[in-house]
């Protein structure tokens, strides 16, 4: 399958293909038969609880995180840590006061990080300014990284991420701790860039409704599986309650999706006991569970 499967990779370009892949830790699986392939210019969101393995998905297209199972390409080529093909914008982390790095040092790094060779400050200066016009953040080239907030560190991350002008762009929840009117202008950023430069997007989140428009399809996990398909397709009470394993809200109201449930719904995550056909002992009744938003 590999050599057939790496060449039609290549060819159609999609920037993410993943077969069968599997990632189990001990005896916990996060996910497990996933194919997916992600086409130049997709917007696809992964969604799902705390601890569903999103960050670990993201780590495993970065290659920092072998897969248990299945075969991983992006563009067309095997994982590779330090892949320019990828643009990844990790979790926020606020930069420490007092760090000297300024706003245009900050996304300098995406050059000077990647094996380029040499880059004639002239040039190297260029594409900087390039890229900090690209986010709108050309304004505080020259200021503090520290000094700047939350919203304007995180566009500073993402000209960071487009530097090697990548194929597919990982963003980890990249609206984390924003605050509304950011959490648009950031995403709008993102949707912008991927229209512009046709490269794929994983994007990270807990709360769809920040992208619910820009999104062109969700990986939804949950307890080991998965689903994969268009918002409207996955995000549907049958759909969900069939993948959490108990039922499972999902309502629609003013143009926002709310999913709600029962955390764990009374099931385990997946693991070799239900891959064994053993039946999980549980003493968890779901009806006795408060209701909250997944
Ligand atoms: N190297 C590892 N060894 C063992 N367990 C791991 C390893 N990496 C991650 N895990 C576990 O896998 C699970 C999924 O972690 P991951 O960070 O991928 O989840 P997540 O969906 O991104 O969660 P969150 O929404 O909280 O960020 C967690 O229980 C985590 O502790």
């Amino acid at each position: 399958m590999a050599t057939e499967f790496r060449q039609s990779a290549r060819s159609a370009g999609p920037v993410l293909s993943l077969r069968g892949a599997t990632l189990r830790f001990d005896r916990r699986t996060l996910w497990h038969g996933l194919d997916l392939d992600v086409q130049p210019g997709e917007f696809l969101a992964v969604l799902g609880a705390n601890g569903t393995g999103k960050t670990s998905l993201l780590r495993a297209i970065l290659g920092r995180q072998p897969l248990s199972q299945g075969e991983l390409l992006v563009a067309g080529e095997p994982v590779r840590s330090g892949n320019p093909r990828i643009g990844y914008v990790p979790q926020q982390k606020l930069a420490d006061e007092g760090t000297p790095l300024r706003a245009r040092d900050l996304v300098g790094l995406g050059i000077d990080g990647r094996s380029y060779g040499f880059w004639p400050s002239r040039t190297k200066r260029r594409r900087v300014d390039e890229l900090l016009a690209a986010v709108g953040a050309s304004e505080y080239a020259n200021v503090p990284v520290s000094t700047l907030s939350g919203g304007e560190q995180q566009r500073l991350r993402i000209g960071q991420a487009l530097a090697s002008d990548p194929r597919l762009l990982l963003a980890d929840e990249p609206l984390a701790s924003l605050d509304l009117s950011n959490q648009r202008a950031v995403s709008e950023l993102i949707d912008r860039q991927r229209r512009e430069r046709g490269f794929g997007v994983l994007f990270v989140t807990h709360d769809v409704n920040p992208v619910l428009s820009m999104v062109d399809r969700v990986l939804y996990l949950a307890n080991g599986r998965f689903r994969i398909g268009t918002p409207d397709e996955v995000l549907r009470s049958e759909v969900l309650s069939e993948l959490y394993g108990s039922p499972v809200d999902v309502i629609h109201a003013r143009g926002r999706v709310i999913v709600v449930g029962t955390p764990d719904g009374g099931h385990a995550p997946h693991d070799e006991h239900h891959d064994a056909g053993h039946e999980e002992v549980c003493d968890h009744n779901p009806d006795d569970a408060e209701a909250v938003v997944l």
